[in-house]
């Protein structure tokens, strides 16, 4: 008979995947990815789901690559297809662990989208979202950074599943063993120099139960959708105007609680800064009082600038020419304008074609093949709405 544990998660797959036709299953080998393997394995059967694994083989450690043909040899078992992915860290730049968690993400969904797989499941639990509340609350994170993560997501053209927040890892060890199944312990987990593990000790010492940190990220999760929901009623009239710049209606935001034009401000930076430019709090903080005294402010990137009735947000010229190109890989149906092309640098998207890479109300488009740089999809209005009511 299924557990408690195991019929929570059969739950939370049915909730989360039970009309998809297949499901990619990324596994790193530790517990609760394993863990993860075996409970979907069950649950697909049952389902006319097809499963197919992947394991990112970071290179970092000496013992990836047999880990990760451990993983390949443990799915193969289970009649999982799974396929090894290596990535080669010596391109990397700045912080490794943060390159190493992008890489992951752009290889996986690669590897999802060819593989046909509509989405793919991760193994996070309740512990994961206990301890990074944790992690945020010593780095004095406001209400996004605290909010619970979420079970579904759609990040670099994928959707990612969370199916086991609701269990605590230590659940899920206990149904590894009951099933005889081995999982790979990594070191660097008890490794004290980490904030993750220095932050997992610290919630045992002081006996803190992280079911009910987790129902607390949960909460302010629940509190940060009321608010965005707000930010997002408050822009209904938001309009983008063909250059790319952002319209915001000016007596909505300015009468918009603080915490709301905080949002709309992120979510617009999102969609006009573009990646490379994430939203920092103190940067958000100083233009808010900008703004609030009639003042115009640039920030990570955009500038935003007062108008009679309107708030007009544009890319900042600077950060447009510094910024990684953006690749846009649907069909270039003209409804996009590329502006300032400066000189040497050439348009080369075609009505029906795909436009191999732009700029967008930006700077410059080219030059070509951007194979292998920095892939991010176009932003547009319906963006910023869908940012901002996430
Ligand atoms: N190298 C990898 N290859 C494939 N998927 C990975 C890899 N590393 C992490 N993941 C996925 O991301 C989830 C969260 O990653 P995290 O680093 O928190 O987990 P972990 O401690 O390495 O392993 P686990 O969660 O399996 O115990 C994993 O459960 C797994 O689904």
């Amino acid at each position: 008979m299924a557990t408690e544990a195991e019929a929570r998660a059969h739950r939370a797959l049915d909730l989360l995947a039970g009309d998809l036709p297949a499901l990619g299953l990324a596994l790193s080998g530790g517990g609760d990815s394993t863990a993860l393997m075996h409970l979907a394995t069950d649950w697909a059967a049952r389902r006319d789901v097809r499963l197919a694994a992947v394991t990112l083989d970071h290179g970092l450690r000496p013992d990836s690559a047999a880990e990760a043909a451990a993983v390949g040899r443990a799915a193969t078992t289970l009649g999982i297809p799974h396929r090894t992915l290596h990535w080669d860290s010596s391109a990397a730049s700045g912080n490794l662990a943060a390159a190493a968690r992008d890489a992951r993400l752009t290889m996986i969904g690669d590897w999802a989208r060819a593989e046909a797989l509509p989405a793919v499941a991760l193994g996070h639990t309740r512990d994961d979202v206990a301890e990074t509340l944790l992690m945020r609350l010593g780095r004095g994170a406001g209400i996004d950074g605290l909010a619970a993560m979420k079970s579904r997501r759609e990040a670099q053209g994928m959707v990612w599943l969370r199916p086991l927040l609701d269990l605590g890892r230590q659940d899920l060890r206990d149904f590894l063993r009951r099933r005889g199944a081995e999982w790979i312990d990594d070191p660097t987990n008890d490794d004290l120099r980490l904030d993750r593990a220095r932050v997992r000790a610290a919630i045992n010492a002081a006996g803190l139960d992280p079911a009910r940190l987790a129902d607390s990220a949960r909460h302010l999760a629940s509190a940060r959708a009321a608010l965005a929901q707000v930010a997002a009623t408050a822009m209904a009239s938001a309009a983008m105007d063909p250059d790319g710049s952002l319209h915001l209606p000016r007596p909505a935001f300015d009468t918009a609680p603080r915490e709301v034009r905080r949002m709309i401000l992120s979510a617009a930076l999102s969609v006009l800064a573009g990646p490379g430019y994430p939203p920092r709090g103190d940067t958000i903080r100083l233009a808010l009082d900008a703004l609030q005294a009639g003042r115009g402010a640039s920030l990570g990137g955009m500038l935003a600038t007062p108008r009679a009735g309107l708030l007009i947000l544009t890319r900042e010229p600077a950060a447009a020419a510094r910024a990684a190109p953006l690749q846009y890989d649907g069909i270039w149906d003209g409804r996009w304008r590329v502006t300032g092309v400066p000189p040497g640098c050439h348009v080369a998207a075609s009505a029906g074609s795909a436009a191999p890479a732009l700029w967008r109300g930006a700077t410059c488009l080219g030059p070509l093949p951007l194979a292998g740089t920095h892939a991010a999809p176009l932003r547009n209005l319906n963006d910023f709405r869908q940012i901002l009511s996430m």
